[in-house]
Protein backbone atom coordinates (compact mmCIF):
# COMPACT_ATOMS: atom_id res chain seq x y z
CA UNK A 1 0.00 0.00 0.00
CA UNK A 2 2.59 2.16 0.67
CA UNK A 3 4.79 1.67 -2.13
CA UNK A 4 1.42 2.38 -4.47
CA UNK A 5 1.29 5.55 -2.60
CA UNK A 6 4.34 6.69 -3.46
CA UNK A 7 3.84 5.82 -7.13
CA UNK A 8 0.65 7.14 -7.37
CA UNK A 9 2.30 10.90 -6.24
CA UNK A 10 5.18 9.98 -8.07
CA UNK A 11 3.20 9.95 -10.97
CA UNK A 12 1.04 12.56 -9.83
CA UNK A 13 3.80 14.91 -9.43
CA UNK A 14 5.04 13.98 -13.04
CA UNK A 15 1.52 15.19 -14.06
CA UNK A 16 2.13 18.85 -11.92
CA UNK A 17 5.65 19.15 -13.35
CA UNK A 18 6.60 17.71 -16.68
CA UNK A 19 10.02 16.91 -17.44
CA UNK A 20 11.68 18.50 -20.23
CA UNK A 21 11.53 15.99 -22.49
CA UNK A 22 11.54 15.63 -25.73
CA UNK A 23 8.20 15.87 -26.29
CA UNK A 24 8.05 19.24 -24.66
CA UNK A 25 6.35 20.44 -21.61
CA UNK A 26 8.10 22.52 -19.50
CA UNK A 27 8.61 23.13 -15.94
CA UNK A 28 5.99 25.78 -13.94
CA UNK A 29 4.19 25.81 -17.43
CA UNK A 30 1.21 28.19 -15.90
CA UNK A 31 4.11 30.15 -13.71
CA UNK A 32 1.96 29.60 -10.20
CA UNK A 33 5.98 29.50 -8.84
CA UNK A 34 6.88 32.85 -10.33
CA UNK A 35 3.71 34.44 -10.33
CA UNK A 36 3.78 37.89 -8.38
CA UNK A 37 0.99 38.86 -6.05
CA UNK A 38 -1.06 41.01 -8.84
CA UNK A 39 -0.57 38.04 -11.33
CA UNK A 40 -3.47 35.41 -11.91
CA UNK A 41 -2.76 32.56 -11.26
CA UNK A 42 -4.67 28.82 -12.00
CA UNK A 43 -5.74 26.94 -8.86
CA UNK A 44 -5.22 23.49 -9.99
CA UNK A 45 -5.86 20.18 -8.59
CA UNK A 46 -4.64 16.43 -9.96
CA UNK A 47 -6.38 13.49 -8.51
CA UNK A 48 -6.82 9.35 -9.21
CA UNK A 49 -9.52 8.97 -11.78
CA UNK A 50 -11.82 5.91 -10.55
CA UNK A 51 -15.24 4.10 -10.71
CA UNK A 52 -17.60 5.76 -12.66
CA UNK A 53 -15.25 9.34 -13.48
CA UNK A 54 -13.17 6.34 -15.04
CA UNK A 55 -15.67 5.03 -17.18
CA UNK A 56 -16.91 8.76 -18.67
CA UNK A 57 -13.16 10.12 -19.11
CA UNK A 58 -11.73 9.52 -22.79
CA UNK A 59 -8.74 9.63 -22.21
CA UNK A 60 -9.03 6.80 -20.15
CA UNK A 61 -12.28 4.84 -20.83
CA UNK A 62 -11.59 1.46 -21.77
CA UNK A 63 -15.28 0.10 -21.58
CA UNK A 64 -15.67 -3.43 -21.70
CA UNK A 65 -12.23 -4.15 -22.62
CA UNK A 66 -11.68 -3.13 -18.57
CA UNK A 67 -10.01 -6.36 -16.85
CA UNK A 68 -11.20 -8.12 -13.93
CA UNK A 69 -8.29 -7.00 -12.07
CA UNK A 70 -9.03 -3.56 -13.33
CA UNK A 71 -12.76 -3.54 -12.39
CA UNK A 72 -11.58 -4.63 -8.65
CA UNK A 73 -8.97 -2.14 -8.41
CA UNK A 74 -10.80 0.77 -10.05
CA UNK A 75 -13.86 0.96 -8.67
CA UNK A 76 -15.73 -0.17 -11.59
CA UNK A 77 -17.44 -3.44 -10.48
CA UNK A 78 -20.66 -3.55 -11.72
CA UNK A 79 -20.63 -0.43 -13.51
CA UNK A 80 -19.87 -2.51 -16.53
CA UNK A 81 -21.63 -5.72 -18.10
CA UNK A 82 -19.53 -9.11 -16.91
CA UNK A 83 -18.36 -9.78 -20.53
CA UNK A 84 -14.28 -8.67 -20.73
CA UNK A 85 -13.28 -7.93 -24.23
CA UNK A 86 -10.19 -7.61 -26.25
CA UNK A 87 -9.36 -3.74 -28.33
CA UNK A 88 -9.66 -5.84 -31.62
CA UNK A 89 -12.98 -7.21 -30.94
CA UNK A 90 -14.15 -3.80 -29.87
CA UNK A 91 -12.81 -2.28 -33.20
CA UNK A 92 -14.48 -4.99 -35.43
CA UNK A 93 -17.72 -4.41 -33.57
CA UNK A 94 -17.48 -0.14 -34.10
CA UNK A 95 -15.94 -0.94 -37.82
CA UNK A 96 -19.33 -2.78 -38.12
CA UNK A 97 -21.71 -0.42 -37.06
CA UNK A 98 -20.09 2.69 -39.04
CA UNK A 99 -20.03 0.65 -41.88
CA UNK A 100 -23.64 0.30 -41.28
CA UNK A 101 -24.60 4.04 -41.81
CA UNK A 102 -25.15 4.91 -45.48
CA UNK A 103 -24.56 8.71 -45.20
CA UNK A 104 -21.01 10.16 -44.38
CA UNK A 105 -22.36 12.38 -41.85
CA UNK A 106 -23.64 9.74 -39.83
CA UNK A 107 -20.60 7.97 -39.89
CA UNK A 108 -18.59 10.93 -39.27
CA UNK A 109 -20.74 11.56 -35.83
CA UNK A 110 -20.09 8.23 -34.72
CA UNK A 111 -16.63 8.68 -35.39
CA UNK A 112 -17.01 11.92 -32.61
CA UNK A 113 -18.73 10.22 -30.78
CA UNK A 114 -16.14 7.49 -30.25
CA UNK A 115 -13.38 9.99 -29.64
CA UNK A 116 -15.20 11.86 -26.64
CA UNK A 117 -16.34 8.12 -25.21
CA UNK A 118 -12.98 6.30 -26.01
CA UNK A 119 -9.84 8.12 -27.48
CA UNK A 120 -7.62 5.29 -27.90
CA UNK A 121 -9.90 3.43 -29.54
CA UNK A 122 -11.09 5.97 -31.60
CA UNK A 123 -7.78 6.24 -32.93
CA UNK A 124 -7.01 2.45 -33.33
CA UNK A 125 -10.09 2.31 -35.48
CA UNK A 126 -7.93 5.74 -37.49
CA UNK A 127 -4.87 4.30 -37.63
CA UNK A 128 -5.85 0.64 -38.77
CA UNK A 129 -8.50 1.63 -41.25
CA UNK A 130 -6.78 4.93 -42.69
CA UNK A 131 -7.87 4.32 -46.22
CA UNK A 132 -11.54 4.03 -45.15
CA UNK A 133 -12.34 6.48 -42.63
CA UNK A 134 -9.85 9.63 -43.48
CA UNK A 135 -12.51 10.73 -46.10
CA UNK A 136 -14.80 10.78 -43.00
CA UNK A 137 -13.18 12.22 -40.45
CA UNK A 138 -11.35 14.23 -43.07
CA UNK A 139 -12.09 15.90 -46.50
CA UNK A 140 -14.80 15.46 -47.93
CA UNK A 141 -16.98 14.94 -45.29
CA UNK A 142 -15.46 17.52 -42.44
CA UNK A 143 -16.62 20.03 -44.78
CA UNK A 144 -20.53 19.05 -45.23
CA UNK A 145 -20.00 18.59 -41.01
CA UNK A 146 -18.37 22.22 -40.48
CA UNK A 147 -21.51 23.61 -43.02
CA UNK A 148 -24.00 21.62 -40.26
CA UNK A 149 -21.84 21.63 -37.56
CA UNK A 150 -24.71 24.12 -35.24
CA UNK A 151 -27.34 21.35 -35.77
CA UNK A 152 -25.09 18.26 -35.53
CA UNK A 153 -23.22 19.92 -32.42
CA UNK A 154 -23.19 17.87 -29.03
CA UNK A 155 -20.54 18.82 -27.00
CA UNK A 156 -17.70 21.55 -27.69
CA UNK A 157 -14.63 20.35 -28.86
CA UNK A 158 -11.27 22.43 -29.16
CA UNK A 159 -11.10 25.73 -27.62
CA UNK A 160 -13.41 29.26 -28.84
CA UNK A 161 -11.85 32.80 -28.53
CA UNK A 162 -14.50 34.78 -29.82
CA UNK A 163 -14.59 39.09 -30.00
CA UNK A 164 -15.90 38.14 -26.35
CA UNK A 165 -12.78 36.96 -24.70
CA UNK A 166 -10.33 40.04 -25.83
CA UNK A 167 -8.12 40.38 -22.96
CA UNK A 168 -8.73 37.96 -21.25
CA UNK A 169 -7.16 35.28 -24.08
CA UNK A 170 -4.33 33.93 -21.56
CA UNK A 171 -7.26 33.19 -18.88
CA UNK A 172 -8.86 31.50 -21.77
CA UNK A 173 -5.92 29.10 -23.02
CA UNK A 174 -5.81 28.28 -19.07
CA UNK A 175 -9.17 27.23 -19.36
CA UNK A 176 -7.87 23.88 -21.34
CA UNK A 177 -7.57 20.70 -19.40
CA UNK A 178 -4.18 20.20 -20.54
CA UNK A 179 -1.09 22.20 -19.89
CA UNK A 180 2.02 21.09 -21.86
CA UNK A 181 1.00 21.70 -25.73
CA UNK A 182 3.19 20.83 -28.55
CA UNK A 183 0.55 22.22 -31.41
CA UNK A 184 -2.22 24.06 -32.11
CA UNK A 185 -4.02 24.23 -35.28
CA UNK A 186 -6.34 27.48 -35.58
CA UNK A 187 -8.59 28.97 -38.25
CA UNK A 188 -10.72 32.00 -37.87
CA UNK A 189 -13.54 29.74 -40.33
CA UNK A 190 -13.12 32.55 -43.32
CA UNK A 191 -12.31 30.30 -45.90
CA UNK A 192 -13.04 26.38 -45.06
CA UNK A 193 -11.73 24.38 -47.88
CA UNK A 194 -13.51 25.65 -50.77
CA UNK A 195 -16.53 26.18 -48.89
CA UNK A 196 -16.63 29.66 -48.46
CA UNK A 197 -16.74 31.38 -44.64
CA UNK A 198 -18.20 29.22 -41.94
CA UNK A 199 -17.12 30.79 -38.98
CA UNK A 200 -17.55 30.02 -35.82
CA UNK A 201 -18.82 26.13 -37.70
CA UNK A 202 -14.82 26.08 -39.03
CA UNK A 203 -14.29 24.09 -35.98
CA UNK A 204 -14.37 20.87 -37.63
CA UNK A 205 -11.47 21.60 -39.61
CA UNK A 206 -8.84 22.05 -36.60
CA UNK A 207 -10.45 19.19 -34.62
CA UNK A 208 -10.00 16.67 -38.10
CA UNK A 209 -6.36 18.05 -38.56
CA UNK A 210 -5.16 17.32 -35.05
CA UNK A 211 -7.12 13.84 -35.41
CA UNK A 212 -4.45 13.40 -38.42
CA UNK A 213 -1.56 15.17 -36.51
CA UNK A 214 -2.16 12.10 -33.88
CA UNK A 215 -2.78 9.32 -36.29
CA UNK A 216 -1.00 10.16 -38.99
CA UNK A 217 1.48 11.84 -37.39
CA UNK A 218 1.90 10.35 -33.73
CA UNK A 219 1.47 13.04 -31.94
CA UNK A 220 -0.08 13.09 -28.62
CA UNK A 221 -3.99 13.86 -28.77
CA UNK A 222 -3.38 15.16 -25.17
CA UNK A 223 -1.10 17.55 -26.32
CA UNK A 224 -2.86 18.87 -29.13
CA UNK A 225 -5.00 21.75 -29.24
CA UNK A 226 -7.82 22.42 -31.71
CA UNK A 227 -8.89 26.63 -31.75
CA UNK A 228 -11.16 28.75 -33.35
CA UNK A 229 -11.30 32.09 -33.51
CA UNK A 230 -14.82 33.88 -33.82
CA UNK A 231 -14.78 37.30 -34.74
CA UNK A 232 -17.91 36.92 -36.10
CA UNK A 233 -19.03 35.95 -39.98
CA UNK A 234 -20.23 37.70 -43.22
CA UNK A 235 -22.02 34.26 -44.38
CA UNK A 236 -25.78 35.53 -43.80
CA UNK A 237 -27.12 31.69 -44.11
CA UNK A 238 -25.48 31.18 -41.16
CA UNK A 239 -26.21 35.01 -39.30
CA UNK A 240 -30.18 33.51 -39.99
CA UNK A 241 -29.38 29.85 -38.96
CA UNK A 242 -30.98 29.61 -35.54
CA UNK A 243 -28.81 27.39 -34.98
CA UNK A 244 -25.70 28.85 -35.31
CA UNK A 245 -23.23 28.37 -32.67
CA UNK A 246 -20.51 31.04 -33.37
CA UNK A 247 -21.58 35.19 -32.67
CA UNK A 248 -24.01 36.74 -34.66
CA UNK A 249 -22.05 39.85 -36.47
CA UNK A 250 -20.26 40.35 -39.54
CA UNK A 251 -16.48 39.81 -39.69
CA UNK A 252 -14.18 42.22 -37.31
CA UNK A 253 -11.47 42.98 -39.84
CA UNK A 254 -8.33 45.58 -39.95
CA UNK A 255 -7.24 46.72 -36.13
CA UNK A 256 -10.18 45.13 -34.50
CA UNK A 257 -8.78 41.64 -36.44
CA UNK A 258 -5.33 42.53 -36.00
CA UNK A 259 -5.34 43.06 -32.00
CA UNK A 260 -7.31 40.48 -31.25
CA UNK A 261 -4.72 37.56 -33.36
CA UNK A 262 -1.79 39.55 -31.78
CA UNK A 263 -3.37 38.82 -28.29
CA UNK A 264 -3.72 35.41 -29.32
CA UNK A 265 -0.16 34.98 -30.80
CA UNK A 266 1.10 36.72 -27.55
CA UNK A 267 -0.73 34.30 -25.10
CA UNK A 268 0.12 31.25 -27.07
CA UNK A 269 3.73 31.67 -26.90
CA UNK A 270 3.62 33.18 -23.05
CA UNK A 271 1.48 30.31 -22.05
CA UNK A 272 2.95 27.38 -23.71
CA UNK A 273 6.34 28.57 -24.92
CA UNK A 274 8.48 28.89 -28.02
CA UNK A 275 8.18 25.70 -29.11
CA UNK A 276 4.77 25.28 -29.44
CA UNK A 277 3.75 24.94 -33.03
CA UNK A 278 0.96 27.19 -34.85
CA UNK A 279 -0.67 25.67 -37.69
CA UNK A 280 -2.67 28.06 -39.29
CA UNK A 281 -5.52 27.13 -41.36
CA UNK A 282 -8.25 28.09 -43.72
CA UNK A 283 -7.85 31.72 -43.42
CA UNK A 284 -8.66 34.02 -46.36
CA UNK A 285 -5.55 34.74 -48.38
CA UNK A 286 -5.28 38.64 -47.14
CA UNK A 287 -5.29 37.11 -43.43
CA UNK A 288 -3.74 34.27 -44.07
CA UNK A 289 -0.03 35.75 -45.98
CA UNK A 290 -0.11 38.82 -43.38
CA UNK A 291 -0.07 36.40 -40.60
CA UNK A 292 2.83 34.03 -41.80
CA UNK A 293 4.74 37.09 -42.65
CA UNK A 294 4.43 38.81 -39.06
CA UNK A 295 4.92 35.71 -36.89
CA UNK A 296 7.01 33.81 -39.18
CA UNK A 297 9.96 35.85 -37.40
CA UNK A 298 8.71 35.16 -34.25
CA UNK A 299 7.28 32.02 -33.66
CA UNK A 300 6.65 28.17 -34.83
CA UNK A 301 4.11 29.17 -37.48
CA UNK A 302 3.18 27.01 -40.24
CA UNK A 303 0.23 28.07 -42.84
CA UNK A 304 -0.78 24.34 -43.77
CA UNK A 305 -2.88 25.80 -46.85
CA UNK A 306 0.33 28.07 -48.56
CA UNK A 307 3.07 25.55 -47.47
CA UNK A 308 1.81 22.07 -46.94
CA UNK A 309 -0.15 21.93 -49.95
CA UNK A 310 3.18 23.36 -51.69
CA UNK A 311 5.34 20.70 -50.07
CA UNK A 312 2.62 17.81 -51.01
CA UNK A 313 2.25 19.30 -54.45
CA UNK A 314 5.81 19.74 -55.12
CA UNK A 315 6.62 15.61 -53.97
CA UNK A 316 3.84 14.49 -56.48
CA UNK A 317 5.67 16.29 -59.49
CA UNK A 318 9.15 15.21 -58.76
CA UNK A 319 7.36 12.10 -58.36
CA UNK A 320 5.80 12.28 -61.67
CA UNK A 321 9.08 13.14 -63.69
CA UNK A 322 9.74 9.47 -63.15
CA UNK A 323 6.79 9.11 -65.16
CA UNK A 324 6.99 12.30 -67.69
CA UNK A 325 10.95 12.12 -67.90
CA UNK A 326 12.70 15.35 -67.47
CA UNK A 327 13.67 17.51 -64.54
CA UNK A 328 11.29 19.89 -62.83
CA UNK A 329 13.03 23.02 -64.79
CA UNK A 330 12.02 21.38 -68.79
CA UNK A 331 8.53 21.53 -67.57
CA UNK A 332 5.63 24.70 -67.91
CA UNK A 333 3.51 24.95 -65.11
CA UNK A 334 0.05 26.70 -65.41
CA UNK A 335 -2.15 27.16 -62.51
CA UNK A 336 -6.14 28.10 -61.88
CA UNK A 337 -5.84 29.80 -58.51
CA UNK A 338 -3.71 32.62 -57.33
CA UNK A 339 -4.35 31.90 -53.69
CA UNK A 340 -2.52 30.52 -51.05
CA UNK A 341 -2.16 27.50 -52.37
CA UNK A 342 -1.67 28.13 -56.24
CA UNK A 343 1.45 31.29 -54.90
CA UNK A 344 2.22 28.94 -52.17
CA UNK A 345 2.64 26.07 -54.36
CA UNK A 346 4.27 27.84 -57.49
CA UNK A 347 7.10 29.54 -55.19
CA UNK A 348 8.01 25.79 -53.77
CA UNK A 349 8.71 24.68 -57.24
CA UNK A 350 10.62 27.82 -58.19
CA UNK A 351 12.78 27.46 -55.19
CA UNK A 352 13.30 23.75 -56.04
CA UNK A 353 14.29 24.85 -59.95
CA UNK A 354 16.51 27.45 -58.40
CA UNK A 355 18.06 24.80 -56.25
CA UNK A 356 18.58 22.22 -58.96
CA UNK A 357 19.68 24.64 -61.67
CA UNK A 358 21.78 27.19 -59.85
CA UNK A 359 19.38 30.24 -61.80
CA UNK A 360 18.08 32.85 -59.46
CA UNK A 361 14.78 32.18 -58.46
CA UNK A 362 13.55 35.17 -60.80
CA UNK A 363 14.39 33.18 -63.60
CA UNK A 364 12.94 30.30 -62.37
CA UNK A 365 9.34 31.98 -61.83
CA UNK A 366 9.31 32.38 -65.19
CA UNK A 367 8.28 28.55 -65.78
CA UNK A 368 4.95 28.89 -64.12
CA UNK A 369 1.81 30.73 -65.01
CA UNK A 370 -0.99 31.61 -62.83
CA UNK A 371 -4.83 32.34 -63.67
CA UNK A 372 -7.00 33.96 -61.70
CA UNK A 373 -10.77 35.11 -61.83
CA UNK A 374 -9.67 37.72 -64.21
CA UNK A 375 -7.73 35.90 -66.66
CA UNK A 376 -3.92 35.30 -67.25
CA UNK A 377 -1.81 37.12 -64.70
CA UNK A 378 0.45 39.37 -66.83
CA UNK A 379 2.48 42.16 -66.34
CA UNK A 380 0.04 44.70 -67.49
CA UNK A 381 -2.35 44.11 -64.87
CA UNK A 382 0.54 44.14 -61.92
CA UNK A 383 -0.36 47.47 -60.55
CA UNK A 384 -3.73 46.23 -59.51
CA UNK A 385 -2.55 42.99 -58.49
CA UNK A 386 -2.51 41.49 -54.83
CA UNK A 387 0.93 41.97 -53.35
CA UNK A 388 1.35 37.58 -53.21
CA UNK A 389 0.44 37.87 -57.26
CA UNK A 390 3.04 40.38 -58.46
CA UNK A 391 6.02 37.73 -58.79
CA UNK A 392 4.17 35.95 -61.52
CA UNK A 393 3.25 38.91 -64.06
CA UNK A 394 5.57 37.66 -66.60
CA UNK A 395 5.25 39.37 -70.13
CA UNK A 396 2.43 38.44 -72.18
CA UNK A 397 -0.34 39.86 -73.96
CA UNK A 398 -3.90 39.42 -71.41
CA UNK A 399 -5.57 36.06 -71.57
CA UNK A 400 -8.97 36.34 -70.83
CA UNK A 401 -9.58 32.64 -70.16
CA UNK A 402 -8.14 29.56 -68.95
CA UNK A 403 -8.85 27.54 -72.13
CA UNK A 404 -7.02 29.76 -73.86
CA UNK A 405 -4.61 30.22 -71.49
CA UNK A 406 -3.95 26.46 -71.90
CA UNK A 407 -3.36 27.09 -75.74
CA UNK A 408 -1.36 30.29 -75.71
CA UNK A 409 1.20 28.46 -72.41
CA UNK A 410 0.99 24.74 -73.34
CA UNK A 411 2.09 23.98 -70.08
CA UNK A 412 3.16 20.29 -69.28
CA UNK A 413 1.05 20.39 -65.64
CA UNK A 414 -2.20 21.98 -65.02
CA UNK A 415 -2.92 22.75 -61.23
CA UNK A 416 -6.24 23.68 -59.55
CA UNK A 417 -6.18 25.29 -56.79
CA UNK A 418 -9.13 27.82 -56.99
CA UNK A 419 -11.50 26.23 -54.66
CA UNK A 420 -14.10 26.21 -57.11
CA UNK A 421 -15.36 23.06 -59.08
CA UNK A 422 -15.61 21.84 -62.30
CA UNK A 423 -12.93 24.32 -64.11
CA UNK A 424 -11.19 21.86 -65.95
CA UNK A 425 -13.99 21.15 -69.27
CA UNK A 426 -13.36 18.73 -71.71
CA UNK A 427 -11.72 21.02 -73.56
CA UNK A 428 -9.22 21.85 -71.44
CA UNK A 429 -8.27 18.63 -70.70
CA UNK A 430 -8.11 17.78 -74.18
CA UNK A 431 -6.09 20.50 -75.21
CA UNK A 432 -3.47 19.35 -72.28
CA UNK A 433 -3.43 15.95 -73.88
CA UNK A 434 -3.23 17.50 -77.60
CA UNK A 435 0.30 18.91 -76.88
CA UNK A 436 1.80 16.47 -74.24
CA UNK A 437 2.12 12.72 -74.32
CA UNK A 438 1.73 12.92 -70.34
CA UNK A 439 -0.34 15.60 -69.46
CA UNK A 440 0.45 16.38 -65.42
CA UNK A 441 -3.42 17.43 -64.04
CA UNK A 442 -3.99 18.32 -60.66
CA UNK A 443 -7.32 19.15 -59.00
CA UNK A 444 -6.50 20.21 -55.99
CA UNK A 445 -9.58 22.02 -54.87
CA UNK A 446 -11.78 20.25 -51.36
CA UNK A 447 -13.91 19.02 -50.74
CA UNK A 448 -15.35 16.69 -54.25
CA UNK A 449 -17.96 19.23 -54.88
CA UNK A 450 -15.05 21.93 -55.69
CA UNK A 451 -12.56 19.45 -57.62
CA UNK A 452 -12.05 21.22 -60.49
CA UNK A 453 -12.63 17.79 -62.81
CA UNK A 454 -13.41 14.41 -61.44
CA UNK A 455 -10.59 11.17 -62.14
CA UNK A 456 -12.96 9.96 -64.22
CA UNK A 457 -13.22 12.63 -66.56
CA UNK A 458 -9.45 12.94 -66.59
CA UNK A 459 -9.32 9.84 -67.76
CA UNK A 460 -11.70 9.64 -70.03
CA UNK A 461 -11.22 13.18 -71.65
CA UNK A 462 -7.78 12.46 -72.04
CA UNK A 463 -7.91 9.09 -73.80
CA UNK A 464 -6.04 7.77 -70.47
CA UNK A 465 -3.13 10.17 -70.85
CA UNK A 466 -3.48 12.35 -67.70
CA UNK A 467 -0.86 11.61 -64.66
CA UNK A 468 -3.86 13.07 -62.33
CA UNK A 469 -3.86 13.45 -58.39
CA UNK A 470 -6.82 15.03 -56.58
CA UNK A 471 -7.32 17.41 -53.47
CA UNK A 472 -10.60 15.20 -52.48
CA UNK A 473 -10.34 11.21 -52.73
CA UNK A 474 -11.29 9.81 -56.31
CA UNK A 475 -12.20 5.74 -56.78
CA UNK A 476 -10.19 4.31 -59.08
CA UNK A 477 -11.10 4.98 -63.03
CA UNK A 478 -11.47 1.55 -65.73
CA UNK A 479 -10.66 3.27 -68.88
CA UNK A 480 -10.29 1.07 -71.82
CA UNK A 481 -9.72 -1.82 -70.16
CA UNK A 482 -7.15 -0.46 -67.84
CA UNK A 483 -7.19 0.57 -64.07
CA UNK A 484 -6.17 3.97 -63.20
CA UNK A 485 -5.90 5.28 -59.36
CA UNK A 486 -5.63 8.52 -58.79
CA UNK A 487 -3.36 9.80 -56.10
CA UNK A 488 -4.91 12.11 -53.74
CA UNK A 489 -2.91 15.25 -53.66
CA UNK A 490 -3.64 16.23 -49.90
CA UNK A 491 -1.64 18.33 -47.29
CA UNK A 492 -2.66 15.53 -45.23
CA UNK A 493 0.56 13.24 -46.85
CA UNK A 494 2.53 16.36 -45.03
CA UNK A 495 1.37 18.10 -42.08
CA UNK A 496 1.43 15.24 -39.44
CA UNK A 497 5.03 13.85 -40.45
CA UNK A 498 6.03 18.06 -40.84
CA UNK A 499 4.76 18.49 -37.18
CA UNK A 500 6.42 15.63 -35.70
CA UNK A 501 9.77 16.64 -37.51
CA UNK A 502 9.78 20.03 -36.05
CA UNK A 503 8.17 18.27 -32.44
CA UNK A 504 11.14 16.44 -32.27
CA UNK A 505 13.83 18.52 -32.59
CA UNK A 506 12.37 21.23 -30.83
CA UNK A 507 12.53 23.23 -33.34
CA UNK A 508 11.66 27.40 -32.63
CA UNK A 509 11.01 28.55 -36.46
CA UNK A 510 9.92 27.13 -40.07
CA UNK A 511 12.00 27.29 -42.66
CA UNK A 512 11.54 26.66 -46.77
CA UNK A 513 14.25 24.17 -47.09
CA UNK A 514 12.18 22.06 -44.32
CA UNK A 515 9.30 22.10 -46.61
CA UNK A 516 11.62 20.53 -49.73
CA UNK A 517 13.13 18.14 -46.92
CA UNK A 518 9.60 17.09 -46.59
CA UNK A 519 8.79 17.21 -50.22
CA UNK A 520 11.71 15.23 -51.01
CA UNK A 521 11.25 12.46 -47.95
CA UNK A 522 7.27 12.40 -49.60
CA UNK A 523 8.41 11.66 -53.22
CA UNK A 524 11.07 9.27 -51.72
CA UNK A 525 8.40 7.08 -50.72
CA UNK A 526 6.36 6.11 -53.80
CA UNK A 527 7.79 2.55 -55.19
CA UNK A 528 8.15 0.83 -58.75
CA UNK A 529 4.49 -0.91 -57.74
CA UNK A 530 2.94 2.68 -57.17
CA UNK A 531 4.30 4.61 -60.35
CA UNK A 532 3.10 1.11 -62.60
CA UNK A 533 -0.41 2.10 -61.16
CA UNK A 534 0.04 5.75 -62.69
CA UNK A 535 0.31 6.76 -58.66
CA UNK A 536 2.35 9.67 -58.03
CA UNK A 537 1.72 9.17 -54.00
CA UNK A 538 1.91 6.48 -51.82
CA UNK A 539 -1.23 4.70 -50.58
CA UNK A 540 -2.30 6.00 -46.92
CA UNK A 541 -2.11 2.90 -45.32
CA UNK A 542 1.66 3.32 -45.26
CA UNK A 543 1.03 6.82 -43.58
CA UNK A 544 2.71 6.51 -40.30
CA UNK A 545 5.77 4.81 -42.23
CA UNK A 546 5.95 8.40 -44.60
CA UNK A 547 5.60 10.23 -41.57
CA UNK A 548 8.15 9.21 -39.73
CA UNK A 549 10.52 9.35 -42.74
CA UNK A 550 9.23 13.36 -43.40
CA UNK A 551 9.75 13.80 -39.98
CA UNK A 552 13.56 12.14 -39.70
CA UNK A 553 13.95 14.63 -42.81
CA UNK A 554 12.43 18.05 -41.14
CA UNK A 555 13.99 17.68 -38.08
CA UNK A 556 17.64 16.68 -39.70
CA UNK A 557 16.93 20.08 -41.62
CA UNK A 558 16.55 21.84 -38.67
CA UNK A 559 19.44 21.11 -37.31
CA UNK A 560 21.65 21.84 -39.97
CA UNK A 561 20.01 24.52 -39.80
CA UNK A 562 20.66 25.37 -36.28
CA UNK A 563 17.15 25.59 -35.39
CA UNK A 564 16.43 22.49 -33.37
CA UNK A 565 16.92 22.80 -29.48
CA UNK A 566 16.45 19.37 -28.64
CA UNK A 567 20.37 18.22 -27.84
CA UNK A 568 22.38 16.06 -28.85
CA UNK A 569 20.82 15.43 -31.94
CA UNK A 570 19.87 11.78 -32.21
CA UNK A 571 21.64 8.98 -34.42
CA UNK A 572 18.78 7.40 -36.35
CA UNK A 573 16.12 10.32 -36.42
CA UNK A 574 14.07 7.39 -38.74
CA UNK A 575 14.22 5.17 -35.30
CA UNK A 576 13.98 8.12 -33.41
CA UNK A 577 10.77 9.33 -35.16
CA UNK A 578 8.98 6.28 -34.61
CA UNK A 579 9.93 6.00 -31.33
CA UNK A 580 8.28 8.91 -30.58
CA UNK A 581 5.14 8.08 -32.04
CA UNK A 582 2.35 7.95 -30.21
CA UNK A 583 0.41 4.49 -30.15
CA UNK A 584 -3.20 3.83 -29.35
CA UNK A 585 -3.08 0.30 -27.87
CA UNK A 586 -5.04 0.35 -24.65
CA UNK A 587 -2.37 0.68 -21.52
CA UNK A 588 -2.48 -1.64 -18.23
CA UNK A 589 -4.05 0.58 -14.72
CA UNK A 590 -2.38 -1.24 -11.82
O1 LIG B 1 -8.30 19.99 -45.60
C1 LIG B 1 -7.94 19.58 -46.72
O2 LIG B 1 -8.39 18.59 -47.26
C2 LIG B 1 -6.85 20.32 -47.44
C3 LIG B 1 -6.84 21.73 -47.04
O3 LIG B 1 -6.13 22.13 -46.14
C4 LIG B 1 -7.80 22.63 -47.66
O4 LIG B 1 -8.42 22.26 -48.66
O5 LIG B 1 -7.96 23.74 -47.15
MG1 LIG C 1 -6.90 23.92 -45.29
Amino acid sequence: MESTLKELRAEGESVMKPKCTVAGGVEDTYGEDRATEEQLVTPWTVSVASGYSLLRDPRFNKGLAFTEKERDAHYIRGLLPPACITQELQEKKLMNNIRQYQLPLQRYMAMMELEERNERLFYKLLIDNVEELLPIVYTPTVGEACQKYGSIFRRPQGLFISLKEKGKILEVLKNWPEKSIQVIVVTDGERILGLGDLGCQGMGIPVGKLALYTALGGIRPSSCLPITIDVGTNNEKLLGDEFYIGLRQKRATGQEYSELLHEFMTSVKQNYGEKVLIQFEDFANHNAFELLAKYGTTHLVFNDDIQGTASVVLAGLVAALKLVGGTLADQTFLFLGAGEAGTGIAELIALQMSKESKAPLEETRKKIWLVDSRGLIVSSRKESLQHFKKPWAHEHEPVGTLLDAVKAIKPTALIGSSGVGKTFTKEVVEAMASFNEKPIILALSNPTSQSECTAAEAYNWSKGQAIFASGSPFDPVEYNGKTFVPGQANNAYIFPGFGLGLVMSGAIRVHDDMLLAASEALANQVTPENFDKGLIYPPFSNIRTISAHIAANVAAKAYDLGLATRLPRPQDLVKYAESCMYTPVYRSYR
